[in-house]
């Protein structure tokens, strides 16, 4: 049997024994339990289809209040939306994680995996990372409908510095900041254009548009959607 074939509960109990014995010790790893309601119906229930908006960007590049902004155009037209902001899942979820290479490497795919659930679920995920590594980026791209990057200058994040950081990491009291003494590698391959400074509404109305143009605020059009 091949080992990378995914069984779902409930398919035949002779193909998971045939499993079991050829693969006793991880057999759950091939299987998956399958229920009656999925993302289809979701979606309809939604009247919206789920995905997954991926903004990216230096610290203070605007990335948060870009999400925010989409999430509430969304809300106001009765989309429901959910932002995922690294700030705040490094309370929780990715509590544990520091800012070495390693750690955001695996801030990342945690992130892209919480976001395929709420994609799943049928929501439209927002997330607000600086995910400076294109390599990271890459493993979920195909996740991503849109990949937005903030493209503001260093100058212009540092000068806003709104939480202070980038003094501090000048001054050296914060080791291995982005922009600063860890590097940030800009995508080469965006859903949108490179954005000159417009106001977030602005920005917020490029990335509704584009959802309302693939069909993204129905649940009623054929679409080919990312990840599937
Ligand atoms: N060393 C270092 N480098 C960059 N950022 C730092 C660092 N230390 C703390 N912070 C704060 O953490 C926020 C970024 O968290 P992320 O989870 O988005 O980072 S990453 O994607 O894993 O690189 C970032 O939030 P934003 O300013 O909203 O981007 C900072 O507030
Ligand atoms: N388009 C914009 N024009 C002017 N100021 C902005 C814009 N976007 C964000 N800001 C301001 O810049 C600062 C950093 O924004 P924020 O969204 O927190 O960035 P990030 O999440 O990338 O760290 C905040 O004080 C915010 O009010």
């Amino acid at each position: 049997m091949d080992p990378t074939a995914q069984i779902f509960l409930g398919d035949g109990v002779g193909a998971i024994s045939a499993l079991h014995n050829a693969f006793p010790q991880d057999v759950s790893k091939y299987l998956l339990q399958d229920c009656p309601i999925g993302k289809l119906d979701r979606q309809k229930l939604l009247n919206q289809k789920g995905c997954v908006v991926w903004i990216t960007g230096l610290s203070g590049s605007g990335k948060s209040t870009l999400a925010c902004t989409v999430g509430r155009d969304l809300h106001s037209r009765g989309k429901l939306s959910y932002i995922l902001d690294g700030d705040n899942l490094r309370h929780g979820l990715n509590k544990d994680l520091g800012f070495k290479a390693e750690d955001r490497a695996e801030n990342i795919r945690r992130v892209g995996e919480v976001a395929k659930l709420f994609a799943d679920a049928g929501l439209i995920c927002i997330t607000s990372l600086i995910s400076p590594y294109r390599r990271d980026r890459e493993a979920c791209r195909a996740l991503f409908l849109m990949q937005i990057f903030m493209n503001m200058p260093l100058e212009l994040c540092e000068a806003r510095d709104p939480k202070g950081l980038y003094k501090l990491a000048r001054a050296g009291v914060i080791k291995g900041f982005t922009g600063i003494d860890d590097p940030y590698e800009p995508p080469l391959d965006c859903e949108t254009e490179r954005w000159n400074l417009p106001p977030p509404s602005e920005m917020a109305g490029v990335v509704v548009s584009y959802l309302e143009e693939n069909g993204f605020l129905t649940s009623n059009r054929y679409l080919v959607e990312p990840g599937n």
